[in-house]
């Protein structure tokens, strides 16, 4: 479903991302650990179209994608959940989900004002909103909410678009343990066929969550294989230097 061949990028004489390749097959959930500064983010800007590689090839569906715009590649499928906030916080939740789903179903037009008049789009936030556990938000003003449900939006987006595949760069970062739980809770019910890949920091949620682990270190993969796998490995927990106890 999603594939990298090869990919590398530099920042001057830095190497972030050097020979990546992945495979993720369709409805296969994928964690990325790897320390600060690995290149997690720096491959994720390359999936969505941010970033162009220096070399390498991205395959979406089997289609060749590398040299597609962020918003071709949204159109066949790809969408990603900002770590940092993308929100108008002047509508309310269901009208924050409501122009993405506009946007994505091409009913975007004239819908600024009013994006729920679609039943279409109507449908859609319905079920988003059910995805995300914001069905009791939907008529809040996004000012109004917490830091964690705002979080919880930002994956609604992604899901508005009615994704093939979803990146996630860190969804729980800054939220508390609680609302963490939540987030795994409502992430594991996701629709099995669609392809989640996500950057975590938080272990637990890595192993909570993950059909396979990858691990970044210097912008390489150094790890890709099965949870249980990535837990017993000395070279992970090396890498960690003991962040592995927290799991
Ligand atoms: N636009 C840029 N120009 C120069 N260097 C950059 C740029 N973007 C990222 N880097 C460098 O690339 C390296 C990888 O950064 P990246 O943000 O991808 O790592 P990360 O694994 O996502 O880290 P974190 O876990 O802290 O978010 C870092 O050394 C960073 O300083």
């Amino acid at each position: 479903m999603l594939e990298t061949r090869t990919l590398t990028k530099s920042f001057g004489p830095i190497h972030v991302t050097k020979g990546v390749s992945l495979r993720l097959e369709k409805g296969e959930r994928r964690v990325i650990l790897g320390p600060n500064g690995a290149g997690k983010t720096t491959l994720f800007n390359q999936l969505v179209g941010e970033l162009t590689p220096d070399s390498g090839t991205i395959l979406l569906d089997g289609a060749d994608v590398t040299s597609l715009r962020v918003a071709d590649r949204a159109r066949l499928g790809l969408s990603r959940s900002y770590q940092k906030n993308t929100l108008f916080d002047g509508l309310t939740i269901g009208e924050n989900l409501g122009l993405a789903a506009a946007v994505a179903l091409g009913k975007g037009q004239g819908l600024w004002r009013d994006p729920l008049q679609s039943a279409e789009v109507r449908e859609t936030v319905r079920e988003v909103a059910a995805q995300v556990d914001l069905a009791a938000f939907l008529d809040m003003s996004v000012k109004a909410v917490s830091y964690g449900i705002r979080r919880q939006l930002e994956v609604g987006i992604a899901l508005a678009t009615r994704p093939k595949v979803i990146l996630m760069d860190e969804p729980t970062s800054g939220v508390g343990p609680e609302m963490s739980k939540g987030f795994h809770r409502l992430l594991k019910a996701l629709p099995r066929d669609l392809t989640v890949l996500i950057i975590e920091h938080d272990m637990d949620l890595a192993f909570d969550v993950a059909d396979t682990i990858t691990v970044l270190n210097y912008g390489e993969v150094v790890f890709d294989g099965l949870p249980e796998a990535a837990r017993q490995s000395q070279m992970l927990k090396d890498i960690y230097l003991g962040a592995w106890e927290d799991a």
